[in-house]
């Protein structure tokens, strides 16, 4: 079943102190059905993090529409959970408090919210930081924190823009375990922005290789690997197969981008 779908939306940004418009996206189409992981990959500039933020509703489409669950996206909103590269953790709250947020906004009461904020920090594995402060935290965990946060509203999607892009390959490793142990257990949505081909293939079951900018879709490929999977897949020629494919769209788009630096 269809639960987003993005038709012929594009972004130019306006022209802005003398210089030109930026065509960030072309007419983009994009259809993703109820429990999908998809990944989306594209040189750096390409328009990725400009698509999610509109299905976000964090920003306006220049034209075409973005519809989730029947419904169009006109703004943000609880539906869609997100999580950004940068830490976005509220300094003033601890783990708890944070993850628990949108429940009290929401109105759930304080012995829910704590029941439900803590399945979520075993969940994202860490228990024993309940009443930390964000300051406290290395980066895993501020990431491990803030994606327990999204889960915590019960969205129907969750966006996650490079979420672990700032993390050191270890951390990272074993951060893209446990999203997806999420994903293969409770059959979430997910659309997920990476450069990290690797990342892409390891998570999605569909990844979308978007040209260089101005970006749209240039490969739409299913990754049929079987779950529940694990970091040992990497080495299996399928992998390996499926990586190579993709290292040459994506270098043919990051050579495009270099020619008109
Ligand atoms: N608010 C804005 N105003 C003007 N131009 C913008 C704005 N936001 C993004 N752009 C431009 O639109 C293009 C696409 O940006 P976007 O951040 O979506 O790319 P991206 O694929 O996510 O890149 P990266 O992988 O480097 O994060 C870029 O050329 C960027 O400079």
């Amino acid at each position: 079943m269809t639960l987003l779908k993005i038709e012929q939306v594009s972004r130019t940004f306006p022209a802005r102190l003398g210089n030109a418009p930026t065509r960030a996206l072309e007419p983009t189409d994009l259809t993703i059905g109820n429990n999908d992981f998809v990944t989306i990959l594209g040189p750096s500039g390409c328009g990725k993090s400009t698509l999610l933020r509109i299905v976000a509703g964090l920003d306006r489409p220049s034209s075409g529409r973005v519809t989730l669950d029947g419904r169009e996206v006109t703004g943000p909103g609880a539906d869609r959970g997100m999580v950004f590269q940068s830490y976005t953790l509220f300094p003033w709250l601890t783990v708890r408090e944070n993850i628990a947020f949108g429940l009290r906004e929401r109105g759930v009461s304080e012995a829910e919210r704590n029941k439900i904020a803590d399945a979520f920090i075993r969940q994202v594995g860490l228990s024993g930081f309940e009443n930390h402060w964000p300051k406290q935290l290395s980066g895993g965990m501020q990431q491990r924190t803030a994606i327990a946060r999204a889960l915590a509203n019960d969205p129907k999607i969750l966006l996650l823009d490079e979420p672990f892009g700032a993390l050191d390959n270890q951390t990272r490793a074993l951060m893209q375990e446990m999203l997806l142990g999420i994903w293969e257990r409770d059959q979430k949505t997910v659309l997920f922005v990476t450069h990290d081909i690797e990342e892409a293939i390891f998570l999605g079951s569909r990844v979308i290789v978007m040209s260089a900018r101005p970006g749209r879709v240039k490969a739409e490929i299913n990754v049929d690997l079987p779950h529940p999977r694990s970091y040992k897949i990497k080495t299996t020629p399928e992998f390996v197969q499926l990586k190579e494919r993709l290292v040459e769209e994506i270098r043919t788009e990051a050579l495009k981008v270099a020619e008109h630096a």
